[in-house]
């Protein structure tokens, strides 16, 4: 991955020695207080285009130590709801344990089981790499995962897999599919703000959509993500989540009331 010296969900409080981005004011994650956000009637429905797989693409899902992630075609694209258009990169999640949540973003002081971050980089820039470092540069689309009633085929299409990729480094391909069924069926409700990467670099160049529709797993399935996979100390891969940020004087747009 991109070069990084070794660094610890453990050791979170010192990332900003190493990474001086990750000390600064325009950080993520944070706690989404709903009473503080503004209604912006003016954001409009998150449009996502190409997200609908073959079953004969094969997509690298890949154990980094960190967390699980799927690596995804350019193909994929935001094509409504942000100022200019986004091509996808990966997406990953973010989890606790058996004993708790592991949700990065709060609402409301709550946090939820589990967070989906799908990661897209703006085609102004040539690369994802040159994007990454610039304020428009990147959009990351959040969503909360928890337990629900039923399974849901399409994480199932991801957790079915885990139990190849136990080990840091370890990677499988998967087949295509519809990558629009991780996220909510309703693209019009969610909060929005100006954040960062919230691992490092923590690069403060990311236009972050947090959807308020939530995701419901199996509990089987919720359990499969909180215990399949280990970290580069072969210790359980677990609370992969950072603490939330200060707001330094921002504020958090919502798309409805
Ligand atoms: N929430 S987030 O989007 O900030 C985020 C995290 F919180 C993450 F924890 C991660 S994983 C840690 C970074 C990393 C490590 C290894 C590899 C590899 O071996 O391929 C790749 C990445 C992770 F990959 C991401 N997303 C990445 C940010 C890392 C640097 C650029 C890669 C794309 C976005
Ligand atoms: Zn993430």
């Amino acid at each position: 991955g991109p070069g990084h010296s070794h660094w610890s969900y453990e050791d979170r409080e010192h990332w900003g020695v190493d990474y001086l981005d990750c000390g600064g004011n325009v950080q993520s994650p944070i706690n989404i207080d709903t009473a503080k956000t503004i209604f912006s009637p003016q954001l409009r429905p998150i449009q996502l285009s190409g997200y609908s797989l073959p079953a004969n693409e094969k997509l690298s899902l890949k154990n980094n130590g960190h967390t699980v992630l799927l690596e995804l075609p350019e193909s994929l694209a935001i094509t409504g709801g942000y100022a200019q258009q986004y091509r996808a990169v990966q997406l990953h999640l973010h989890w606790g344990s058996s004993s708790g949540p592991g949700s990065e973003h709060t609402v409301d002081g709550h946090r939820f089981a589990a967070e989906i971050h799908v990661v897209h980089y703006n085609t102004k820039y040539d690369t994802f790499k040159e994007a990454m470092v610039h304020p428009d540069g990147l959009a990351v689309l959040g969503a909360f995962l928890e337990v629900g009633p039923r399974e849901n085929p399409y994480y199932q299409e991801i957790l079915e897999h885990l139990h190849k990729i136990q080990k840091e480094g370890e990677e499988v391909l998967v087949s295509g599919f519809n990558i629009a069924g991780l996220l909510p069926t309703n693209l019009k409700l969610y909060f929005h703000y100006n954040g960062s990467l919230t691992t490092p670099p923590c690069y403060q160049t990311v236009k972050w959509t947090v959807f308020n529709q939530t995701m419901l797993l199996s509990h089987e399935q919720m359990s499969m993500l909180v215990t399949s996979l280990r970290n580069d100390d072969n210790k359980p891969l677990q609370n992969n989540y950072r603490m939330v940020q200060g707001m330094h004087g921002r504020r958090v747009l919502a798309s409805f009331q």
